[in-house]
């Protein structure tokens, strides 16, 4: 039988949806009116070449940066004139590119001082966050500053785990990474979505990974969105043509 039932998704509103968002830094426009959803549970991955906005667009969808245009509604709700941490306490958590950790703290502080900033200020969280990353636990007192970039980079997606989100942005997660800790954190990824159930909106510019983890992407192109689809249509050649270098 047709109808809504034979597709329990049809009608289910989005987790994030952004639409006609535009931004710009100065004169100089960066993202020109584009559309990006993720569903509940879903990932999706931003793809492009260098500089072609994928940052620019985390952060506006963030708040990090005001757009100039354009609706960023989150869990039903218009989050667009929100600041970051109030987008945060509504379950955004924020993986930014370059992992910005607290390097002079330890990397149990680090996580001690995102707990207390945080809404519920539940323990146990870091003791979850711990668990995706167990790697950590023997580094607890060690200052991120020391950490390899890899271990960084699993500190940052632990602190914005301790905020318990229930989507997750995270900007190039594996760039600059070691191979054998980009193997973890491909599989924390897929742990935290597949299943926690989290919904992840990823930067990536690796074709391959992306091919592994996406339900859907979009490819950015000049500040506009050139391409969107499911992870089926990644094997197109137009998409590696719009990839290629
Ligand atoms: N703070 C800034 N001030 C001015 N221009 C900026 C700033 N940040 C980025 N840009 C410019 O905006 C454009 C988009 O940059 P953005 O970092 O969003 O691209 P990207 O797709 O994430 O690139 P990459 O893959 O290299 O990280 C680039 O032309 C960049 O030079």
């Amino acid at each position: 039988m047709s109808g809504p039932e034979s597709t329990p998704e049809a009608g289910e509103p989005p987790l994030l949806e952004v639409t006609g968002l535009e931004a710009a830094y100065g004169r100089a426009r960066v993202l020109f009116g584009v559309d990006v959803t993720v569903g509940a549970g879903s990932l999706t991955c931003v793809m492009g070449r260098n500089g072609v906005g994928k940052t620019t667009l985390l952060n506006a969808v963030m708040g990090v940066l005001a757009p100039t245009a354009g609706r960023v509604v989150f869990d039903g709700e218009d989050v667009t004139r929100l600041p970051a941490h109030e987008r945060v306490r509504r379950g955004m958590g924020y993986v930014p590119q370059g992992h910005e950790t607290f390097p002079q703290l330890t990397v149990a502080e680090n996580l001690q001082v995102t707990l207390e900033a945080s809404r519920h200020r539940d323990r146990g969280a870091i003791d979850e966050a711990l668990e995706v990353f167990p790697r950590l636990k023997d580094l607890l007192g060690r200052r991120a500053g020391f950490l390899s970039g890899g271990q960084q980079q699993q500190l940052a997606i632990a602190r914005a785990l301790v905020t318990r989100p229930r989507m997750l942005l995270l900007d190039e997660p594996t760039e600059g990474v070691q191979p054998s800790i980009v193997a973890e954190i491909e599989a924390a990824i897929v742990r935290l979505h597949r299943e926690r159930g989290l919904a992840v909106l990823l930067v990536e510019q690796y074709l391959e990974l992306a091919l592994r983890l996406a339900d859907g992407f979009v490819i950015i192109e000049g500040g506009v969105v050139r391409r969107a689809g499911t992870a089926g249509d990644l094997r197109d050649e137009e998409v590696r043509r719009l990839l290629a270098v």
